[in-house]
């Protein structure tokens, strides 16, 4: 099959180097002088350094029609910031498309309370409804994936040809590829759980325990499930890949960007630091705005992200931020409550 990447980020190059194995696979950089450094030295030293590329995947800048030519997949590897941009671009391809992006766009104003971000396929249904598109989503670590580790993902859409096509194109060894239709529910999983990966990275860095770290994420898959039912998902697909697996890895593991913020901001550095330290996108500091926003305006309760955004606006400190947690005041365990 052939398959063009787009966003020669950390994620797109580990799946690419994923496939160019067993595919034609061609990787696009926006930026042109990053595709020839990574082509001259065969590895993406800004964004998966230590990883040598294999000598059949291609790395282009340049004109996008060209390096997508006949390919039968086409993938987003940009942080969702820059989605509705590339699906713009895309109007017209037939091969089916999918993003990669875990997020949810930021409201275009996000002082009045009727303009609220869009996930990933309203944008789709917004500006290129025509496209057969989807997402891949699912509990993995860029690192992990390239260097050939176990992993599992989810093929999300309404288009069986397009789950098909993201299975051939990633189903392999080491790599299980399952799909699924509940599309809504997929990303909800995938944008939500960046956010509450801040807040356990927070109750570790503050050393509060294990107990806390398995309340919140309890209580936090709680808040993502029914934020999931509000929009339309199904509540199965959070006790899967890209609901409970995906808040398991990002909330626990320390490759996670979003847990090291949360990390930093309870050592003491401001967002701005936490941020200019990673190099790499934590889509949760620029959707936790947008979650509690589009929630409250579906009237459903989602304290773990509120806080979340109290830290990261500076309305609160880290304990302040605690304290709003534990002090609540008693309520039966529900997913609804
Ligand atoms: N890294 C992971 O382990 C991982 C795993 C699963 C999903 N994701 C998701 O995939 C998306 C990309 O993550 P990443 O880790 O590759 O990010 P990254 O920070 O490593 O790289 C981002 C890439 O996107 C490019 N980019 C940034 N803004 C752009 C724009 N406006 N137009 C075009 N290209 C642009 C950058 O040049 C860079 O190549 C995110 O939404 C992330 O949540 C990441
Ligand atoms: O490093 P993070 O926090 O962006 O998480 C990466 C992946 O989404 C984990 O599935």
């Amino acid at each position: 099959m052939k398959i063009c990447v787009h966003g020669a980020g950390a994620w797109g190059t580990a799946l690419a180097v994923n496939a160019a194995g067993r595919h034609e696979v061609t990787l696009w950089a926006r930026d042109a002088a990053q595709a020839e450094a990574i082509s001259k030295a065969r590895e993406n030293v800004r964004y998966l350094p230590g990883l040598a590329l294999p000598p059949a995947l291609t790395v282009r800048a340049g004109d996008l029609h060209q390096a997508r030519a006949g390919a039968e997949l086409v993938v987003v590897a940009t942080p969702m910031a820059a989605l509705r941009r590339q699906l713009m671009a895309l109007r017209g391809t037939t091969a089916p498309v999918a993003w990669l992006c875990k997020g949810v766009e930021p409201a275009l104003d996000a002082s009045s309370p009727t303009s609220y971000g869009l996930l990933a396929h309203e944008i789709w249904g917004q500006v290129a409804p025509e496209l057969m598109a989807g997402v891949l989503s699912g509990p993995s670590f860029a690192q992990e994936v390239a260097e050939g580790r176990p992993t599992a993902l989810v093929a999300a859409s309404p288009h069986a040809a397009v789950r098909d096509a993201l299975v051939d194109a990633f189903h392999g060894p080491a790599l299980r590829v399952y799909a699924n239709d509940d599309i809504v529910g997929v990303e909800v999983g995938g944008a939500v759980k960046n956010v509450l990966a801040i807040a356990t990275g927070l109750c570790d860095g503050l050393a509060l325990g294990l107990n806390a770290r398995a309340a919140l994420i309890t209580r936090g898959l709680a808040e993502m499930t029914r934020f999931g039912l509000a929009l339309g998902a199904r509540a199965e697909t959070f006790m899967g890949l890209s609901g409970l697996g995906d808040l398991v890895l990002t909330a626990t593991g320390d490759l996670s960007r979003n847990r090291k913020v949360g990390l930093l901001l309870a050592q003491g550095q401001t967002l701005a630091q936490a941020v200019a330290s990673l190099g790499h996108v934590a889509e949760g500091v620029y959707c936790a705005r947008t979650v509690v926003q589009r929630a409250r305006g579906l009237g459903v309760e989602m304290p773990i992200a509120e806080g979340v955004v109290a830290l990261l606006d500076g309305r609160l400190s880290p304990q302040e931020a605690v304290a709003s947690l534990t002090g609540r005041d008693p309520v039966p365990e529900s997913v609804r409550g």
